[in-house]
C-alpha cells in the first residue's frame, strides 16, 4: 500500500518503462501525437503492467490525456506504438479495434455519461446491447455488485449519489472484464467524500481482482491511491514515484513547477517543502492526506 515514497527521476534510469513486476497489459513505445504544429506527445515509452494502478499527472496541456486517448486506441498516435493485451493497435483496421476497445478496454471520463432515462442495470447493458449483444441479467447485476451497487440496479441516475453514479459508470467500463481499466479524472466532478469512495473502490478492484488501472488526476490525495504516478512534462515522461503518498506527489509536482518556471525561479535540486507544503494546502490535503491511510 502507499506510504513510504521513493523517487526514480526519468527518462536517463529508463524513462517510466518499469511499471511493476508482472507483464505489462499496456506498452507504450516511442509514442508520439502531434496536433499542427503543437506536439502533444514526444516520445513517450511506459509499460503498465498487469494488477497495477498507476496515477498520471503533470501540469496541465502536458499531454496526459492524450495519453490515455491513444492507450486506449480512443486516438491514433502520429508515431510510436501502442500494445494493449499484447496486442499493437497500430495492426488493428477500424472495427477490431472497435471489438478490441470493447472487450479488453474500459474508460471513465470526469463526466460519468449515463443516459438519465435508463436504469443502472440498463446503463450498464447499454454498450453492449448496441454492440449487439443481450449481456444475462446475472452478468449486469454481477457488474452491478462489483461496484457495490447491486441493489441498485433499478435506480436511475437521479437517484443515485454523484459517487455512485460514476460507480455505475465504471460497472459499465468493467462488465467485460477488460485488461484496462483507464481512468480520465474520474473523480474530478465528485466531492471529497464521493472522491474518495471511489478512488477506495478502484484500489479495490486491483487489489481483489487485479484490475490494471491507469488513471489521469490533478489531485496528489487521488494519486496516493496507486501503486506509481508517472509525471508528465512537455509530452515526455519526467520522472516517476512509487508507492506515492500526497506529501510525496504534492512535494514532487512544486519540484516540477519550479523546474519549469519561465522566469527560472526554480532550484533544480527538488528540495523546498515550503512550496510543497503551500501546494498541499492548495490541493486541499491537510486531513485528507491523513485519512487516504484509513481507506
Ligand atoms: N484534438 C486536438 N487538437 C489540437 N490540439 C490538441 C488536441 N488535443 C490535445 N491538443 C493539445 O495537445 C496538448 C496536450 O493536451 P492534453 O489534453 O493531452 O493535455 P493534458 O495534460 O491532459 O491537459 P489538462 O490537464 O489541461 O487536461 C495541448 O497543448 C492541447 O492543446
Amino acid at each position: 500500500m502507499p506510504g513510504g515514497a521513493s523517487a526514480a527521476e526519468g527518462p536517463a534510469d529508463g524513462g517510466g518503462l518499469a511499471g511493476g513486476e508482472g507483464p505489462a497489459a499496456v506498452r507504450v513505445r516511442g509514442l508520439r501525437r502531434v496536433y499542427g504544429d503543437v506536439v502533444a506527445l514526444d516520445g513517450v515509452d511506459l509499460d503498465f503492467a498487469a494488477g497495477t494502478f498507476t496515477a498520471v499527472m503533470g501540469p496541465s496541456g502536458s499531454g496526459k490525456s492524450t495519453l490515455l486517448q491513444c492507450a486506449a486506441g480512443l486516438d491514433r498516435p502520429s508515431g510510436g506504438t501502442v500494445r494493449v493485451d499484447g496486442i499493437e493497435l497500430g495492426g488493428l483496421g477500424e472495427r477490431r479495434l472497435t471489438r478490441l476497445r470493447r472487450d479488453r478496454i474500459g474508460f471513465v471520463f470526469q463526466s460519468f455519461n449515463l443516459l438519465p432515462s435508463l436504469t443502472a442495470a440498463q446503463n450498464v447493458a447499454l454498450p453492449l446491447r448496441l454492440a449487439g449483444r443481450r449481456p444475462s441479467r446475472g452478468a449486469v447485476r454481477a457488474a452491478l455488485d462489483r461496484v457495490g451497487l447491486g441493489e441498485r440496479a433499478g435506480h436511475r441516475p437521479a437517484e443515485l449519489s454523484g459517487g455512485q453514479q460514476q460507480r455505475v459508470a465504471l460497472a459499465r467500463a468493467l462488465i467485460t472484464r477488460p485488461a484496462v481499466l483507464f481512468g480520465d479524472e474520474p473523480t474530478g466532478a465528485l466531492d471529497t467524500t464521493s472522491s474518495r469512495e471511489v478512488l477506495g473502490l478502484l484500489r479495490e478492484l486491483v487489489d481483489r481482482e487485479g484490475q490494471t488501472t491507469v488513471m489521469v488526476t490533478h489531485d496528489p490525495v487521488a494519486a496516493s491511491y496507486a501503486d506509481r504516478v508517472v509525471f508528465l512534462v512537455d509530452g515526455r515522461v519526467s520522472g516517476e514515484l512509487a508507492a506515492p503518498s500526497a506529501e510525496t506527489v504534492a512535494a514532487h509536482l512544486a519540484g516540477l513547477e519550479r523546474d519549469t518556471a519561465p522566469d527560472g525561479s526554480g532550484s533544480a535540486d527538488g528540495s523546498g517543502s515550503a512550496d510543497a507544503a503551500g501546494l498541499a494546502g492548495t490541493a486541499g490535503l491537510g486531513g485528507a492526506v491523513a485519512g487516504r491511510s484509513a481507506c
